[in-house]
């Protein structure tokens, strides 16, 4: 799906990049899907995604404007206190998208819910990973997220030939953080950005929607939004030249309980209020105003 280029005719028409910011969004209200993902991919329009992991706050960020909610598996860290994601269960990841989709179902939300399949949930088999990925689709996932290059690519595959929309994740994937020895910037060699760029291209073919890059070169990550790949990229410290950005929400909100990532903007700062400071992410977002600060250094 994700090869397939949207025709003009259903507005999904490349545009050179512009210094205006583009206007209010022409996403119609309700249900956003991947196929309106894969339009503002083609047109151009940032997509704006926030992490949640509970019925309020989802509702609250989908009112602000986020085209999607990621129930992330940072849940392990922001709602549990464990210092990696790599604990976290299946069971907790079906427990937190019940929530979101019950609170989006309430306030009448359109948001498209897109969860983590936790570490140690896909990697034993094919078998393993649709299993799990039905378990999150029936909690209310609309798209399910996984991490890694390479061998991630049969798997999928395998769950989109399924009817399953995936997210990839490259870069710097925290489920891996050991192998990785800390979270830390990735793809900084030639050959690593060589690496992720041929990961990149793989994920796509194999029908991906959409594709986190986390912590990468921002150059690095536009190059993978150009011509290379179809789907939509989704940047976390990889700079503005992605096809949209996502945050964790306490971060966004000046929320933490270690140290705070570079990347990350407090809008509480700026707004003081909750709700103003999820709507001022969006605008920042679809202007293209965040992230602003290019290669980040790296
Ligand atoms: N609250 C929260 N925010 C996140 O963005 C996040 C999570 N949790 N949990 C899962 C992963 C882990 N992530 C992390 C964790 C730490 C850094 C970090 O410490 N970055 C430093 C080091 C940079 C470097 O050494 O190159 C930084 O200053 O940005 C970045 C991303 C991103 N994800
Ligand atoms: C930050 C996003 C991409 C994530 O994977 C998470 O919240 O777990
Ligand atoms: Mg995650």
């Amino acid at each position: 799906m994700s090869k397939d280029r949207i025709p003009a005719s259903l507005g999904g028409e490349a545009q050179p990049p512009s210094d205006q910011a583009p206007g209010p969004s022409t996403r119609p209200r309700g249900q956003v899907t991947t196929r309106q993902i894969a339009g503002m991919r083609a047109g151009g329009e940032k997509i704006a995604i926030l992490t949640a992991y509970d019925a309020t706050f989802a509702a609250v960020a989908d009112a602000a404007g986020v085209d999607c909610i990621m129930v992330g598996d940072s849940l392990g860290m922001v709602c549990q206190g464990q210092t990696s994601t790599v604990g976290v269960s299946l069971e907790s990841m079906q427990y937190h998208t019940r929530c979101v989709a019950q609170g989006l179902a309430r306030a009448g939300g359109g948001a498209l819910i897109v969860t983590d399949l936790p570490f140690g949930a896909y990697q034993v088999s094919r078998d393993q990973a649709i299993r799990s990925a039905v378990q999150l689709m029936q909690a209310g996932a609309q798209m399910v997220k996984l991490e890694g290059g390479g061998w991630t690519t049969d798997i999928v595959a395998f769950l989109v030939e399924r009817g399953i929309p995936v997210c990839g994740h490259l870069g710097l994937t925290p489920q891996t953080v050991s192998a990785l020895g800390g979270y830390r910037v990735q793809g900084r060699d030639d050959v690593a950005a060589q690496r992720l760029r041929a990961d990149a291209v793989a994920l796509d073919q194999a029908g991906a929607t959409m594709m986190v890059l986390e912590m990468v070169p921002a150059r690095l990550a536009a190059t993978v939004t150009g011509d290379m790949t179809a789907c939509a990229t989704i940047g976390i410290g990889a700079g503005n030249g992605t096809a949209g950005q996502v945050l964790v929400m306490h971060d966004m909100l000046g929320l933490n309980l270690g140290r705070m990532a570079k990347f990350v903007r407090n809008f509480m700062l700026e707004t003081g209020e909750v709700r103003a400071a999820f709507a001022a992410y969006v605008r920042a977002v679809k202007d293209g105003s965040f992230p602003d600060n290019g290669l980040h250094g790296w």
